[in-house]
């Protein structure tokens, strides 16, 4: 086992309430990690702890067997992972300058900007909006060039806080399987929130439920949406139940 992130004794309160409360948790290189829980279950918080976006109370981060500090992370430690959330952050500006913008940042030089971005909109598909105002996208399209913002930067992690959640289904579907492809591809280590079972089931290696602020059952995706445990079984039940008129 060669975990590329690992939580002890990780513990978030706000005043006198926990709202996130995970002992263990590691994360091995290249998994795809979704995790799924009920409304206010604690799963951004957990996202953004694993991010260091939201410094816990209690407890440490580490990142390649290395303690990470729990404030102030340098940039070069916050530089090898990307998030992307359900609200695209698009720039009033072309395709290809939204792609290319953290490039930009890190004075990559020009030439090797062009090839990665033309790269990265062949990949998802975007490659002849490359001259469009970004303004202009669809949701669909929109999030393909916030994927490939993200993509194009070669994260080591990729925090997904449900990135596919505001897409209509055949949109959803396509950019899911385009999207699969090009994780596995990559080997990127990928920690995925979401509500919807089918992409879970679809997207990930391994599921962690979350109740309460606490994991209640984690273990190979398979595994968890077809043994449930007697926690994560109301909510899994209720995931799988189908809406009656
Ligand atoms: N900074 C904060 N201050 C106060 N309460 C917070 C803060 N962050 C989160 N919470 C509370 O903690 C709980 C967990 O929130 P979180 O957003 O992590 O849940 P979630 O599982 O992602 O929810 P959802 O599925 O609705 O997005 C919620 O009750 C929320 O109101």
């Amino acid at each position: 086992m060669n975990p590329i992130i690992r939580l002890e004794n990780i513990h978030y309160r706000n005043k006198d309430r926990m709202i996130l409360s995970v002992p263990q948790l590691s994360i091995e290189q290249g998994e795809i990690l979704g995790i799924m829980g009920p409304n206010g279950a604690g799963k951004s918080t957990l996202l953004k702890t694993l991010s260091c976006l939201q410094a816990p109370s209690a407890g440490r981060i580490f990142y390649h067997h290395n303690a990470l500090p729990t404030k102030n992370i340098p940039l070069e430690q916050r530089r090898k992972w990307a998030v992307v959330l359900q609200q695209t952050l698009i720039f009033d500006t072309t395709v290809f300058h939204n792609v290319a913008a953290g490039l930009k940042i890190r004075h990559v030089p020009r030439k090797e900007i062009k090839e990665k971005v033309e790269f990265w909109l062949e990949k998802f598909g975007i490659a002849h909006l490359a001259k469009k105002n970004a303004h202009q996208l669809s949701g669909g399209e929109a999030q393909r060039v916030n994927l490939a913002r993200a993509l194009i930067l070669d994260p080591e992690v990729l925090y997904l806080d449900e990135p596919f959640s505001a897409l209509d289904f055949p949109t959803k579907v396509k950019l899911l399987k385009d999207f699969k492809s090009i994780i596995k591809d990559t080997d990127m280590t990928t920690i995925f929130v979401s509500h919807d079972l089918t992409e879970v089931k679809f997207m990930t290696d391994r599921l962690a439920i979350l109740m309460n602020g606490e994991i209640v059952q984690i273990g190979s995706t398979l595994d968890v949406v077809t043994n449930p445990n007697a926690y994560s079984a109301p909510f899994m039940n209720e995931m799988q139940l189908p809406i009656e008129e």
